[in-house]
């Protein structure tokens, strides 16, 4: 599908869609219980590649119409699949789900899309070869297909922290099944932080002890998952709520708001999003009682932002910056090279056709906004689903149509990104 944006004003309120970060780990540390309920799910073709994958490893995820997911786990014992496991685009299912096939006694197969194969798992692979498990990647360039064969019994194992900070929730999260345990020592400065605060908080909620050492983060063995009173309730999305917050900074209507729901804090570093768009000048309330946040049009100007903590906030930034005036310098960024795309070339380039200037670097790039108008053009979404939707905010303030081709994506974090658009005021075509 390709989507064509007519530029327009916004207005209105909002509700964020579940966090997917929550909902992968819910759904799991779930499948690792004997029983849970997990509530307010995200149901998106990522979260649904994990639901899968916990149904091949002998469990079952039952839908409500609510989007309460009532899940039979594999009580910490994985079944050998009966099927290769397809973990579709989602890079978070297949870090996690790598982890857990580990403790199976017998071979699982891992794959998913071309995206996600060209993406690394070297690190991982290795953590669990160290560890006793046969762990290869079949075309031995440390990508999926991947082939695993376990049981993994645990124990001590040092890993790179600048690639993904999923390879250290993956085996946090199977560590705590194991006999042993797992204690992980980082070889290098840990990027994308936050994420691991995410993964310690939900195996808190699941009755599950994980801590921070002085040389990396250690889990005992032998523990049960269980949530408090059976339920678990995911919160709000935040990388998915940077898209409304930007989207009414930039192009609210004269003397409107717009109303983000479902903003309760969490431990998502992607929360940063409310002081970079207010440090760039947008006029902006959180009232984090309620979950709300407002936002209204500011003339924004650019800064510096480090994304160090929160990759997945860069493509809303450039398009920030893009509209901006003045340079908006995004650093710490090469982990944000390993996405479903390369999302700092791909942001690049793509704006470049809508006549923004930039200067991309290995670990940065520089977006020199305001210079002139946004221009509507064709871009392609690169079948990533945050590229899509950062492009589609610029649509809204350039100067004609801009088409983005391939945005049927955005159902992996955001099923239903353009209707709320369209809620707000956004004019739009779908053509097949
Ligand atoms: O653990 C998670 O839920 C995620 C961790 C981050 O990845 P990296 O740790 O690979 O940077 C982030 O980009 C991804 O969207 C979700
Ligand atoms: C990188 C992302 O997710 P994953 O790593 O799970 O594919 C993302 O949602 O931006």
């Amino acid at each position: 599908m390709n989507v064509t944006i007519t530029p327009s004003h916004v207005a209105g309120a909002a509700r964020a869609p579940p966090s997917k970060s929550y909902t992968h780990r819910a759904i799991l540390a779930a499948g690792y219980a004997d029983e849970a309920i997990v509530r307010d799910a995200l149901w998106s073709a990522d979260t649904q590649a994990t639901a899968r994958t916990v149904e091949l490893f002998g469990g079952d995820v039952d839908r409500h119409d609510d989007g309460t997911l009532e899940i039979d786990g594999f009580d910490g014992r994985p079944d050998v699949p009966a099927d290769v496991i397809d973990c579709a685009n989602s890079g978070t299912t297949m870090r996690l789900v790598t982890a857990a096939a580990a403790l199976a006694d017998g071979t699982s197969v891992l794959t998913g899309d071309e995206s996600l194969r060209s993406r690394p798992q070297g690190p991982l692979l290795e953590a669990l070869a160290d560890l006793g498990v046969e762990a290869d990647s079949t075309r031995g360039n440390g990508q999926a297909p991947l082939v695993v064969t376990g049981p993994l019994a645990g124990g001590e194992v040092s890993i790179p922290g600048d690639v993904s900070s999923q390879y250290i929730t993956a085996l946090l999260m199977a560590g705590a099944v194991t006999d042993e345990g797992i204690e992980l020592d980082l070889e290098t400065d840990l990027k994308s932080a936050p994420y691991v605060d995410i993964t310690l908080e939900v195996l808190a909620d699941f009755g599950v002890e994980a801590h921070k050492t002085e040389t990396g983060f250690a889990v005992d063995g032998g523990q049960s998952y269980a949530p408090t009173g059976g339920e678990y309730a995911v919160p709000g999305d935040f990388s998915s709520i940077s898209y409304p917050l930007a989207a009414g900074a930039i192009a609210a209507a004269e003397g409107e708001t717009v109303r983000i729901e479902g903003a309760q804090p969490s431990a998502q570093g992607d929360s940063a999003i409310v002081e970079i768009v207010e440090r760039m000048g947008a006029d902006v309330d959180w009232n984090q009682d309620a979950g709300t946040i407002d936002v209204s049009r500011a003339p924004l100007s650019g800064i510096e932002v480090d994304v160090e903590d929160t990759p997945d906030l860069l493509p809303t930034i450039a398009t920030l910056g893009a509209v901006a005036d003045g340079d908006t310098h995004i650093t710490n960024a090469e982990h944000v090279r390993y996405k479903e795309t390369d999302r700092v070339s791909a942001m690049a380039e793509e704006l470049g056709k809508m006549g923004v200037e930039t200067t991309e670097k290995q670990d940065s790039l520089m977006i020199h906004g305001g210079a002139s108008e946004l221009e509507g053009a064709t871009v392609s979404g690169r079948d990533d689903h945050r590229i899509i939707m950062a492009l589609s905010l610029a649509g809204l303030v350039a100067d004609g149509e801009t088409t983005i081709e391939g945005a049927d994506h955005v159902d992996v974090s955001f099923p239903g990104f353009f209707e709320l658009l369209e809620e707000l005021g956004v004019s739009l075509e779908r053509r097949a």
